[in-house]
């Protein structure tokens, strides 16, 4: 599966102790990150992620570029919802695209502990069967 993993400056900590939690689980998958998110997840854990541009340079709409390209099956999103961001229009945008084309994405710890365990038990690989559909169209 392609998974993107993101966190907004206050929630790298928690996505980093996240991501150390669930290592096993996670370095079976392709994951994908913003900028920022990416470099302290690799520093921290050693995963080979591709990253995007920093969130406010643009990442998030280059993930929901590939959420639009059905080329991502899942989206971490740890976000911080006490912090204005400047680039809230693209943080929305990458959202809706989620619940536009069925992407399951979690917004919080406690969601992603659900998601990554329905992940790892296979609840996810109706997005296979998705994919491979719109690949013969
Ligand atoms: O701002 C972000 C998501 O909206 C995250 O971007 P960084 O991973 O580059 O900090």
């Amino acid at each position: 599966m392609n998974i993107a993993l993101i966190a907004h400056d206050k929630k790298k900590p928690e996505i980093i102790n996240f991501v150390t939690a669930y290592y096993e689980i996670l370095k079976e998958h392709q994951l994908f990150a913003t900028g920022t998110t990416g470099q302290k997840i690799a520093e921290a854990t050693g995963l080979s992620i591709f990253r995007f541009q920093s969130g406010p340079l643009g990442g998030d709409q280059q993930i929901g570029s590939k959420i639009a390209d059905n080329e991502m099956d899942m989206v971490f999103f740890f976000r911080d919802p006490l912090t204005a961001q400047p680039h809230e229009p693209d943080i929305t945008a990458l959202l809706r695209l989620c619940d536009v084309h069925q992407i399951p994405v979690s917004t919080n710890l406690a969601g992603a502990e659900i998601m990554i365990r329905a992940l790892d038990r296979g609840d996810i690989e109706w997005r296979k069967i998705v994919k491979d559909r719109k690949d013969q169209v």
